[in-house]
């Protein structure tokens, strides 16, 4: 018997050595599937199958990565190399460049991507006249792309009557003019946009049967992985493909379905089950990758959804620590408090940052706990995505900054010149650096005299660029009496750098609207640490702040341990020793936007049963009382998902709230001053609040530091008589001892060494110290 059998268990063993005919695997996480995957590749190898016979369809381009090794660990790496292997997209992207010819594109064709089809959209609406307001190009593009992936061609569009009609009803009639042009000139380009990668490719298969056989007789053996989330388009491909030999193998657990937003269809294991008469079912029912607490947690949890195959999880792992919970008073606390006990649970146990991960609902919540990770010096890597200071719109509202504190920043300055659009183009863009050359100015002071020097701009480019001009000196007036976030907050307004994605509604643009916000909340941290230390809390400090964190972004080594950041909807396969799952609010996780149907709650819920199944050893799930979203700060309420897990599955860190709200004790009348629209409070009136809350609530202390609270309740101080030779707390750089003192009354200082981060020199009103010893 072949070693790697005996690593499995019996029904595992049954799905590997089950060689021919259809067969699913329905099973829920952690219980192999993937690997049962692995190992059918390499046992067909073994008994004889040929590597360039064998198609496997992975989620990711990684998990075939992964997946390939493996295989070559059993088979030899000389063999595995010609699996094909990896995500639909670019395994039929490869087909299509031998193929494309077929179908009038050169195989040389061009990829569009996202933006690409958004630009190629926003001229069509402009040249069939449209109302841009009306036809928003990301909407339009989203509703082409669902068309794409149900296999509704342009043809089919205009066929059935009923698509004009919700068009229409949308007021939106001249969509299916739209979705023809954009098919016509994607053509004439020679272009394939990424639905048109499988879309082609169905065509292909159906047009061309000598081409179908040819692929047929090519993957006799075909296995998909993740096969909850696969879309119509694809769906049909694999039935094309396997419609031959029929040797088809689909793996999927549908309590993991998360991407019906992107038009995966949970369906499709049930039509399998119907399209394939014949085929074997397996259940692979013990877990292997989690704690029994987390399984039983995570069951408890997706029971209550209504829609599910009947299936059952169990584990022979150990119980394990209770799943714990964390309260924090607000977002900033939440990413301290991850980095804080991340750093505490790798110096307890020896681990590397490798096996920690932190899963967050929404991409901007990576802001507070990349800062946290940062301050903390722990190296982290963005999984699937760009650190946040990357970020386009964060660069571009960065690029506005650096031109107010230094406006021959060229860069900057040409990021933002015609962002967002103000009708300056390319061209007058390449005369005013020919110019800024010839005069040795900066383009900006060629801007500022453009009416004395003819640079052959015609007069109306002319009036934008003093327009553009005339609010950048106001801005730079404003900016010399203003701190960092009151200046950040009016160039988001007067630039209207947000305004256009908030009109836009698509998935994208909510994400960038808040990354922008979660920038503004960012420099409200700044700025209150700097006052708490009695520092500088300028605009040039704060971007010299993200200068450095940028370069800690470049510095990362590729192989570096590192602890992973995601969004929960990039974990689905991956598996870490210690995950933290963030942000378990209301309204945050389960989302607000997917709280209006049954069906949108119960995919919430896959999603948080996704998140807590990564964790092998230990989870935490944390939630903020309060939280900047959408520019207000929100009192949020726990997440619904932490009450659904049974009790005994769970460590309160921080007492179970009875009343979850902080309504009744905040004084609401300190918003009373805020700007209309844009709530954002006082940077120290926030904080002041937290404070009150500390007093009033409970002292938040990690449960390892429990001891020290209690031992230092009585001698419990947040300012005043501290001396020098204390030994002192602070919330974020842990313990120090107190070295020297200065000033008096609300100015005194006092200088801390503290084991974290070296001396500092905090001002005692603000600090929010604790006298230890
Ligand atoms: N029979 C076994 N003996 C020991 N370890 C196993 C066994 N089967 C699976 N594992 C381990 O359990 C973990 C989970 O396996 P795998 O990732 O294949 O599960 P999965 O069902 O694909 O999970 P998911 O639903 O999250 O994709 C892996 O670390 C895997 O190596
Ligand atoms: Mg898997």
């Amino acid at each position: 018997m072949n070693t790697y059998l005996n690593t499995l268990n019996e029904a595992q063993k049954q799905a590997v050595l089950q060689k021919d005919g259809p067969m699913i695997i329905i099973a829920g996480a952690g219980s192999g599937k993937t690997r049962v995957l692995t190992y059918r590749i390499a046992h067909l190898m073994q008994q004889g199958v040929d590597s360039f016979n064998i198609l496997s369809l992975t989620f990711t381009n990684k998990a075939a990565k992964e997946m390939k090794a493996r295989i070559g660990g059993v088979v030899g790496d000389s063999e595995s190399k010609n699996l094909w292997m990896g995500t639909f997209h670019s395994v039929f992207a490869r087909i299509l460049r031998s193929e494309a010819d077929k179908l009038g594109f050169p195989t040389n064709f061009t990829i569009y991507d996202s933006q690409d089809s958004v630009r190629l959209i926003s001229s069509i609406i402009k040249e069939l006249g449209l109302d841009k307001e009306r036809y928003k190009p990301k909407q339009i593009l989203g509703r082409i792309s669902s068309f794409k992936n149900s296999l509704v061609t342009v043809r089919a569009y205009h066929n059935n009557p009923e698509y004009l009609k919700q068009d229409t009803e949308a007021s939106r009639p001249k969509v299916g003019e739209i979705y023809k042009e954009y098919v016509d000139r994607c053509f004439k380009a020679g272009a394939m946009d990424f639905d048109d990668l499988l879309l082609r490719t169905n065509e292909l298969l159906a047009r061309f049967p000598d081409v179908l056989a040819k692929y047929q007789d090519r993957f006799r053996y075909i296995m998909v992985d993740e096969y909850q989330d696969t879309n119509h388009s694809q769906y049909i491909i694999v039935r094309a493909l396997a419609d031959k030999f029929g040797n088809i193998c689909v793996v999927g657990d549908d309590s993991q379905s998360i991407y019906s937003f992107r038009g995966a269809n949970i369906q499709n294991i049930l039509n399998f089950q119907k399209d394939y008469p014949d085929v074997k079912t397996f259940k692979l029912e013990q877990n292997y990758r989690s704690t029994s607490n987390i399984v039983n947690a995570a069951n408890s949890v997706i029971a209550r959804n209504k829609t599910k195959l009947d299936k059952e999880v169990w584990t022979s792992n150990d119980p394990g620590e209770a799943i714990n919970v964390m309260r924090t008073i607000s977002d900033g606390e939440e990413g301290r408090f991850v980095a804080q006990s991340i750093w505490e649970n790798q110096m307890n146990h020896q681990l590397s940052s490798d096996d920690f991960c932190v899963l967050y609902r929404t991409n901007s919540q990576s802001r507070a706990i990349e800062d946290a990770l940062r301050k903390k010096g722990i190296d982290y890597k963005i999984y699937g995505g760009m650190s946040f200071y990357q970020r386009k719109e964060i660069k571009d509202l960065l690029s506005y900054l650096r031109i107010l504190i230094n406006p021959n920043d060229e860069e900057a300055l040409k990021r933002i010149i015609n962002y967002p659009a103000r009708g300056i183009g390319a061209t007058t863009i390449d005369k005013l650096t020919i110019a800024a050359n010839h005069y040795k100015k900066s383009i900006f002071d060629i801007i500022k005299y453009i009416d004395k020097i003819d640079l052959k701009i015609n007069s109306g480019t002319k009036n934008k660029l003093q327009n553009f001009m005339n609010m950048m000196q106001s801005l730079q007036i404003e900016s010399q009496t203003k701190n960092a976030f009151e200046i950040a907050e009016i160039v988001v307004k007067k630039t209207l750098l947000i305004k256009d994605l908030e009109k836009d509604g698509t998935p994208e643009a909510v994400s960038k609207v808040e990354n922008v916000q979660e920038l503004l909340n960012g420099i409200k941290d700044f700025i209150t640490d700097k006052i708490e230390e009695g520092a500088d809390a300028s605009l040039t400090t704060f971007l010299e702040d993200v200068a450095l964190a940028t370069d800690f972004d470049s510095d990362k080594e590729e192989n570096k341990p590192s602890v992973s950041l995601m969004t929960i909807h990039q974990s689905k396969g991956l598996e870490y020793m210690y995950v933290y799952v963030v942000g378990l609010e209301e309204n945050l996780f389960p989302s607000a936007m997917s709280m209006n149907t049954r069906s949108e709650l119960e995919e919430e819920r896959r999603l948080f049963y996704v998140a807590l199944t990564r964790a092998e050893k230990v989870a935490y799930l944390t939630y903020a009382q309060t939280r900047y979203r959408w520019g207000k700060l929100v009192d949020a309420e726990p997440s619904r998902f932490l009450e659904e897990i049974d009790d005994q599955y769970l460590n309160y860190i921080t007492p179970k709230s009875t009343n979850p709200s902080i309504n009744n004790f905040v004084d609401k009348s300190i918003f009373d001053d805020a700007p209309k629209g844009i709530r954002f409070q006082k940077p120290i009136q926030r904080k002041k609040m937290e404070r009150n809350l500390v007093k009033k609530k409970e002292i938040i202390i990690p449960k390892n530091l429990k001891k020290v609270s209690q031992t230092s309740s009585k001698s419990n101080l947040f300012d005043g008589n501290i001396v020098v030779g204390n030994f002192v707390e602070h919330n974020r750089f842990g313990k120090g001892e107190v070295l020297a003192l200065e000033g008096s009354g609300p100015n005194k200082k006092a200088e801390i060494k503290f084991g974290t981060v070296g001396k500092k020199k905090l001002l005692l009103q603000f600090a929010k110290l604790k006298v230890i010893g």
